[in-house]
């Protein structure tokens, strides 16, 4: 690794370099060329239900409205594209990136709960989850005023500076902090010569490489404007400086700062028009499912974790791609499986969590996990191999917190602790998470057990016996309206009896219908 010298003298006196860290957090990265763009296409995937025959309607049906299409699109689409790529950070080629993680000693500031290295790998996970953006050095540094303009004291900032500039093919840096404010940024760039990122623009740089559906695109161009108004901001005052930016643009009635936060305002409001199209469509969605009655499970949890790779697992979906990336999955998608009982269901593959995220980040991104808050079940995937495990279990739950989840769906959530592969010893979960290998197929069978019975319970279903006249329509309606396990035909009386999971509400409809 090129170090300039004015970087060792920087090393030895101010930082620890992490250059030795392994990559992804102990488990190496796929090559970079494996980790292309792979269009998600698998709501209600045409794979076979684990052999199993499809409910009437299973793929569309009457009503054909059950596949991701749906969400994805109209005649609007150029106005999406529109708003996704008339601001871009840039994406394009090649990205050489030197990681400066901020490490505060004392006060309130310091984090208590985690290391720097470790929050520095994670960094460097999120930068090489682009191709062809890689990191060429990572520095932890000490600061005593992260909240300056500069981040860090006179004397580390020189230091810093001479760093920056000893790397001959630096493109940019990545200042592990949550959110740099504009004139920082600004400013820290005209210091540099290079792009500067935080977390914010990083992760945001990531979703729109990994953004592919409608709904993703406007809602990363939502979570946009919040840098474009400061970036705005920042522009009118040394406008101002020069004396333009409050002066008024001749015959509009409007200074030059009016005319672009009404512009940004025109912009917000047709974003938010056209999410709330989607949105709208997303309920219609989710009744014409409710009204099929097929249980919803959503799995969640922190990024990474293992989430795609689970339902892949359970469901047998060919479609899915797991990554070992950060955020790939971006868009909600659903996929159905089988219960051990053979009742259909419904997985919803969400996207992850990571700590530290902005919140307007969340927030536009939270329509996206509205599907989680009306599902009969929780997942929460934990990679239990990783060193940060803990922590990332609070991140997730604090944001379910946020999300207003109901109590009860909170309290029968199932914890899968995931990648128990990568646990050199025997590992047994010490409470009622359910420790699996969803890579290797380990523990899948306690888990569906797990989730049928738990299932069962949230949806207020149960399994009965009920005898049928075959001459009248009773089978076929239970076929229509319930989950038919098993048929046992009683010839010499005409009638069945027929074993089948059915909601109280159905079993009240199926006796006011048949019952003499
Ligand atoms: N060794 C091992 N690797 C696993 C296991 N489960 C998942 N992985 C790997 O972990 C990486 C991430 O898996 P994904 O299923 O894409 O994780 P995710 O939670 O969906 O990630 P995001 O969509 O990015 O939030 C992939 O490389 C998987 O192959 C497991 O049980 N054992
Ligand atoms: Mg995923």
């Amino acid at each position: 690794m090129l170090l300039s010298r004015a970087l060792r003298a920087l090393a030895r006196r101010h930082c620890r370099s992490v250059a030795s860290w392994p990559r992804a957090l102990g488990r190496p990265l796929l090559p970079l060329s494996e980790l292309r763009p792979v269009r998600q296409r698998s709501l209600w995937s045409s794979t076979p239900l684990c052999g199993a025959k499809r409910p009437g309607g299973w793929h569309g049906g009457e009503s054909g409205g059950w596949t991701d299409e749906d969400m994805d699109y109209e005649e609007d689409d150029d106005d999406v594209e529109d708003l996704f790529s008339s601001y871009a950070t840039p994406l394009q080629g090649t990205q050489k990136i030197l990681i400066v993680h901020p490490e505060v000693k004392w006060g309130a500031r310091k984090q208590h709960c985690t290391t720097a290295d470790l929050q520095v790998a994670e960094a460097v996970a999120l930068v090489q989850s682009i191709p062809n953006w890689t990191v060429v050095d990572h520095l932890i540094m000490s600061t005593k005023t992260p909240d300056s303009k500069f981040i860090f004291g006179k004397g580390n900032f020189q230091l810093l500076t001479e760093t920056v500039k000893g790397f001959a093919q630096l493109t940019a840096v990545f200042l592990n902090v949550e959110r740099l404010s504009s004139l920082s940024e600004k400013e820290l760039e005209a210091a540099w010569g290079v792009k500067v990122f935080d977390r914010y623009s990083m992760v945001l740089s990531i979703f729109r490489y990994n953004a592919r559906t409608k709904e993703a695109k406007l809602q990363i161009a939502l979570a946009e404007l919040p840098l474009l108004r400061s970036k705005l901001k920042n522009e009118t005052a040394h406008l101002d400086q020069q004396g333009g930016g409050s002066r008024y643009i001749m015959g509009s009635g409007e200074t030059f700062m009016e005319v672009q936060q009404r512009l940004l305002k025109e912009r917000e409001l047709k974003i938010k028009k056209a999410l709330e199209k989607l949105k709208n469509k997303r309920k219609m969605l989710r009744t014409q499912r409710r009204r099929r009655e097929f249980p919803i499970i959503s799995v969640m949890g922190y990024t990474n974790s293992g989430k795609t790779t689970l339902i892949k697992s359970l469901t047998g979906d060919a479609s899915l791609q797991p990554r070992d990336q950060l955020f790939a999955t971006l868009d909600v998608t659903a996929h159905g499986g089988l219960l051990p009982c053979r009742m259909p269901v419904i997985y919803v593959d969400t996207i992850g969590f990571l700590s530290q995220l902005p919140h307007n980040l969340i927030d536009s991104f939270s329509a996206t996990l509205e599907d989680v808050v009306h599902s009969d079940l929780l997942i929460h995937v934990r990679d239990i191999s990783h060193p940060e495990a803990d922590n990332q279990k609070r991140s997730v739950l604090a944001v379910l917190q946020n999300l207003n989840v109901p109590p009860k769906l909170l309290e029968s959530m199932i914890e899968v602790h995931n990648k128990i592969d990568l646990v050199p010893i025997r590992y047994d979960s010490d409470n009622t998470a359910i420790p699996v290998s969803a890579l290797l197929g380990y523990g899948l069978d306690k888990l569906k057990q797990s989730v049928e019975s738990t299932v069962m319970t949230n949806t207020g279903r149960i399994i009965m016996t009920i005898r049928v006249n075959l001459e009248s329509p009773q089978l076929s309606w239970l076929y229509k309206e319930a989950s038919v396990q098993e048929v046992k035909v009683l010839p010499e009386e005409g009638s069945a009896d027929v074993v089948v999971i059915i909601t109280n509400a159905v079993y009240g409809k199926y006796k006011k219908l048949f019952s003499k």
